[in-house]
């Protein structure tokens, strides 16, 4: 009988462990960092951490399911994925890039391309027509992010990878998937070669450690990219391992509840006038797009309010919204991405990318979403950005009940 696949709820939270000899029902932390040969000729799988834990192994075997993968690889950040990924190309090799990547990821590649390493041209992938025409024979890698982060554009990935892999089959499309988690996207089912994602965000889920995956279903790819994990020594530590592994199990119902937060709060922050990006709001440029390749949205938002001033003092009026960078955790977040997760990319090229300086940035979490938004409201009305207007329903309720309690 053919054996029974499962929605992917079930298969996170059901990881397969069987071989414990005490049947745990959870896979043990093997917190060591060398394993001891039987003799000096026979090994066993393991001889030290670096090469493989085994529960790495149980990880990772768990996240190339849900990813849809052949393999996955566990490194100790997701910069650390980029790291590897970017290791496996060779000096002066041509690269393309989005101009909305995230900060961390645009300072590494800037790095490359100021020593020399690599050639690296940034342009808006929303504009699909201009990247399929920049990919050539000498094109050896695409990095693309969607949405991206905190601009919220929307690539069409099957189209890029499609037509790269056309022009270059050999040409290396890597997906940075962390704004989606593999609950919302499954990249490598649109042409995406390498896929790697921030642990440290959904995957984890709260905020305890840091975490990088890289997901392939090429065994070529794999092997290269084991082979740079081991030698450079990134394979993420046997506790954190375990630790990704525990948060991991609560990944659908989180991201089902965040999602559904974050609509409430961008159709509110929407109907009290702001310019909202979140791919859940039809009013997104790119909404069908992005329905066409993901199962949801995220709990990324981000809007803006006119003046960098009335941001900040919205950022710090708050207090259920702790300020602070990163976003997929449990609890919610507010930012200025301009001063903080994406100040690594310099004003000037912030400003040629269209990068508004007062740009809110918004993670949301669990929380009660009521109380989300009358926090947001106070916030608003404590900052001045938003006046009670008695001729709009919605915004008069909860601009009354933050009144009470102001
Ligand atoms: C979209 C995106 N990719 C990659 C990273 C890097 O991940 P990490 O902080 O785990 O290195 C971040 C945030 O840091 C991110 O927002
Ligand atoms: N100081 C850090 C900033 C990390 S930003 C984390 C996250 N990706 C986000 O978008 O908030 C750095 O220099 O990398």
């Amino acid at each position: 009988m053919a054996k029974k696949s499962y929605g992917l709820e079930t298969e996170i939270v059901h990881s397969k462990f069987t071989d414990d000899p005490h049947k745990a029902s959870v896979a043990p932390l093997y917190q060591t960092a060398t394993f001891k040969q039987k003799s000096l000729t026979e090994m066993g799988e393991y001889d030290y951490t670096r090469s493989g834990n085994p529960t790495r192994t149980h990880l990772q075997n768990n996240l190339a399911r849900i990813m849809k993968a052949n393999d996955a690889f566990a490194v100790t950040s997701g910069m650390g994925c980029l790291d590897v990924i970017t290791k496996m190309l060779s000096p002066g090799d041509e690269v393309i890039a989005g101009d909305d990547l995230y900060g961390g990821t645009h300072r590494l590649l800037t790095y490359l391309k100021d020593k020399g390493d690599l050639k690296v041209a940034h342009y808006d992938t929303t504009n699909t027509k201009l990247i399929q025409a920049k990919v050539t024979t000498n094109t050896k890698m695409i990095f693309l992010e969607s949405p991206t982060n905190p601009l919220i554009k929307v690539v069409d990935v099957k189209s890029i990878a499609d037509h790269a892999h056309q022009v270059n089959p050999d040409c290396i499309i890597v997906f940075d998937n962390t704004m989606m988690s593999p609950v919302l996207m499954t990249p490598l089912d649109l042409g995406v070669d390498i896929q790697y994602e921030s642990a440290t965000k959904y995957l984890n889920g709260h905020h305890d450690i840091m975490a990088g995956v890289i997901a392939t279903r090429s065994s070529k790819l794999a092997e290269r990219i084991y082979y740079v994990i081991n030698a450079t020594g990134c394979g993420l530590a046997p506790y954190d391992c375990w630790l990704l592994s525990r948060g991991l199990k609560t990944l659908a119902i989180r991201v089902e509840r965040q999602e559904q937060n974050c609509q409430r709060v961008a159709e509110f922050l929407q109907k009290i006038g702001f310019k909202v990006r979140y791919t859940g709001l039809e009013s997104h440029p790119q909404h069908e797009l992005h329905q066409s390749m993901c199962r949801g949205h995220g709990a990324v938002l981000s809007f803006e309010t006119g003046s960098i001033k009335v941001s900040e003092k919205i950022c710090e009026l708050t207090d259920i919204f702790g300020i602070s960078v990163s976003f997929g955790c449990v609890n919610s977040l507010i930012s200025m991405p301009c001063q903080m997760s994406h100040a690594s990319i310099d004003a000037k090229t912030r400003e040629e990318r269209a990068l508004p300086e007062d740009l809110i940035r918004l993670c949301i979490g669990i929380e009660n979403v009521e109380d989300l938004i009358d926090d947001l409201t106070k916030a608003l009305l404590k900052a001045g950005a938003v006046k009670i207007n008695s001729k709009d329903e919605l915004y008069n309720a909860v601009s009354v009940q933050v009144q009470a309690k102001l």
